[in-house]
């Protein structure tokens, strides 16, 4: 990795950050008055000046405080006092010779939460059909184009096309750093498939590619990572995590890591700064303390401890039926994209009553195991003897996937990214909309169109009925449930948001429960009390089955002990174990 080196951009003999001891973070346009508005953020008797050769990771919660901070590092906040000149926030790049742009030099990949602007529903189904022209653009063409172009033909032994890629130049030092990341994590071999096709954590890799290497001829001086780990299996989070050292030890580009507190923190960081709810609503809603990473390891644990422990003490747990009825069963199953093959021959049935782990690396196929049974794959279709696929007693394909929607309960990354945010919604609709399994609020009390006054009125009384039993649980006092219910959906800090989707997928008691990296986006207090839910009659019957599929262990919410099985994924073959 020593070619690293030669990527390295200069030393830098001032602070990358400074933000001053105490300050305190507004939003823009907000009043730095503290009599006329309170602000988001406070530095508690600390800084946060960052030393060239450090190595920091902001450490909080998802959609919330450490979010904060991380926007108020790319300028999207008013710092107070400001960062004081010379210099001001980014001393590094502001008191060059020649001083560069930050907000071409400083980048942000972030993978907390989707933008609130897109409004329209996202057809998430669309990548398992047919690609439609705009969807063509490769991996290759997305990620660099230019650069990619000089990859490929080297690879065809083709002589290089003139451009300012010449020995040493900017150009040449991106194409050097995009060839080893391609290496290390493996995208080689996806290069020339449209973007839609690929998985989310191989989508999730080449965004951190794209981003550490910059646009043509303006590679990034620093770069803020929020939340890169999520939806990586672990050898991928590990690479990345050696990927993240190495780079920004050698300044190719620097990095700030942005994790949440059950991502941990890794064992190369300096530095830590750790964003904590404020146990003084009207100083500010959030608090950053900073320090040495060993010194914050410990408060942090001081912290966890100290949360609320939701407990499933009194909860009881619906007792695991053997011999359960056959709710899927798929028999030599396969799907393939032309020669590609990502299913083969795979055999699983999964019973009434049981609960299971999906699991399986990056792209092993887990999310195209789930879409046959919900019926969205055109592949569920065209499985033909000896291969079968049977969905709650009879053949897929006498099945009208609008009456799968009634059968299984999906929650994930996938219908969240789906939901069209510009409709007004509040949270309790969201959950009301999982009767039928669709993205609008339909009818006059919001539980479905067409409906008898009686079965309305039952629905109305089920969705109250699990808000008021999760409420029961939920680890946070401050709001009570009727003025929650009716907050606005795209307003809830997106671990709400993926709250209101689990409990969309639960709500109609359907016969199956898919949660797909469900927990995306809530923090480790919300996530523990929604395994502890889960485990309770509250939340799944005796006869419902239930498949879980995470990259984490602990984010399991049943335990061997429970009866939990587990069935994974490898080069394209299925395995209980
Ligand atoms: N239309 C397509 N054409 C070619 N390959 C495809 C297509 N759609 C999906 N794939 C490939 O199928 C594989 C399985 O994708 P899938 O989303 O099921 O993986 P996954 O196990 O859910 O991964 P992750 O953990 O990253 O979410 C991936 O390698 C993906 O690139």
């Amino acid at each position: 990795m020593d070619f690293l080196v030669g990527l390295s951009h200069p030393k830098a003999e001032q602070p990358i950050v400074n933000i001053g001891r105490n300050s305190a973070v507004y939003p823009l346009g907000a009043s730095a008055s503290s009599q006329r508005s309170i602000p988001s953020l406070r530095f508690e008797d600390c800084d946060m000046v960052v030393e060239e050769g450090q190595a920091w990771v902001v450490v909080g919660t998802s959609g919330a405080g450490k979010d904060v901070l991380l926007q108020s590092l790319l300028g999207h906040t008013r710092i107070h006092p400001s960062p004081p000149p010379p210099g001001g926030l980014f001393p590094f790049l502001t008191l060059r010779p020649t001083p560069l742009d930050p907000c071409k030099f400083v980048s942000l990949v972030s993978f907390s939460h989707r933008p609130k602007f897109q409004t329209g529903f996202w057809d998430y189904s669309a990548r398992y059909g047919a690609v439609w022209d705009e969807d063509k653009r490769t991996l290759r063409e997305t990620l660099f184009p230019e650069l990619v172009e000089n990859i490929r033909r080297a690879e065809l032994n083709l002589p290089e096309r003139p451009t300012e890629s010449n020995e040493g130049s900017e150009v040449k030092k991106q194409e050097v750093l995009l060839e080893w990341l391609i290496e290390e994590l493996d995208l080689g071999r996806l290069l020339d498939l449209p973007m839609i096709a690929l998985s989310n954590g191989q989508t999730r890799k080449a965004r951190i590619v794209k981003t550490l290497v910059g646009q043509l001829g303006a590679r990034p001086e620093l770069v803020l990572l929020d939340e890169g780990l999520t939806g990586l299996d672990a050898s991928t989070r590990k690479s990345i995590l050696e990927i993240l050292y190495e780079v920004n030890s050698r300044r190719s580009p620097r990095i700030i890591l942005g994790n949440r507190l059950q991502d941990g923190i890794p064992d190369w960081a300096s530095h830590v700064a750790f964003v904590e709810p404020s146990t003084n609503s009207s100083s500010s809603s959030w608090v950053v303390r900073t320090g040495k990473a060993d010194e914050m390891k410990d408060r942090i644990a001081r912290y966890q401890e100290g949360v609320s422990t939701s407990s499933s003490a009194g909860i009881s747990q619906p007792p695991i039926k053997k011999d359960g009825e056959v709710l899927v069963e798929l028999k030599d199953v396969n799907v393939s994209y032309h020669e590609r093959k990502i299913l083969q021959n795979t055999n699983w049935t999964v019973r009434a009553s049981e609960r299971w782990h999906l699991q399986g690396s990056n792209g092993s196929g887990k999310t195209t195991l789930l879409s046959l049974l919900t019926g969205d794959h055109p592949q569920s279709y065209t499985q033909r003897a000896p291969s079968s696929l049977n969905l709650f007693g009879k053949s897929r394909n006498k099945w009208a996937t609008v009456q799968l929607r009634k059968e299984i309960g999906i929650a994930g990354m996938d219908v969240l990214n789906a939901w069209p945010r510009g409709r007004k919604i509040t949270f309790w609709e969201v959950v009301a909309t999982g009767f039928d399994g669709g993205f609008i609020s339909l009818g006059p009390k919001k539980v479905g169109n067409g409906l008898a006054e009686e079965e309305q009125q039952k629905r109305v009384e089920r969705v109250d009925e699990i808000l008021r039993k999760w409420w029961e649980v939920q680890p946070y006092r401050a709001e009570d449930l009727g003025t929650y219910s009716k907050r606005s959906f795209s307003d809830l800090p997106v671990g709400g948001q993926s709250l209101a989707i689990v409990l969309r997928a639960l709500v109609g008691k359907p016969k199956l429960v898919l949660l797909d990296e469900a927990w995306s986006g809530m923090d480790a207090d919300t996530v523990k009390a929604v395994h502890a839910f889960l485990r309770s009659s509250d939340a799944l019957s005796e006869d419902q089955a239930c498949v879980v599929v995470t990259h984490w262990e602990e984010e399991v919410p049943w335990r061997k002990a429970d009866g939990i099985k587990k069935y994974i994924l490898q080069d394209g073959r299925g395995q209980v174990v």
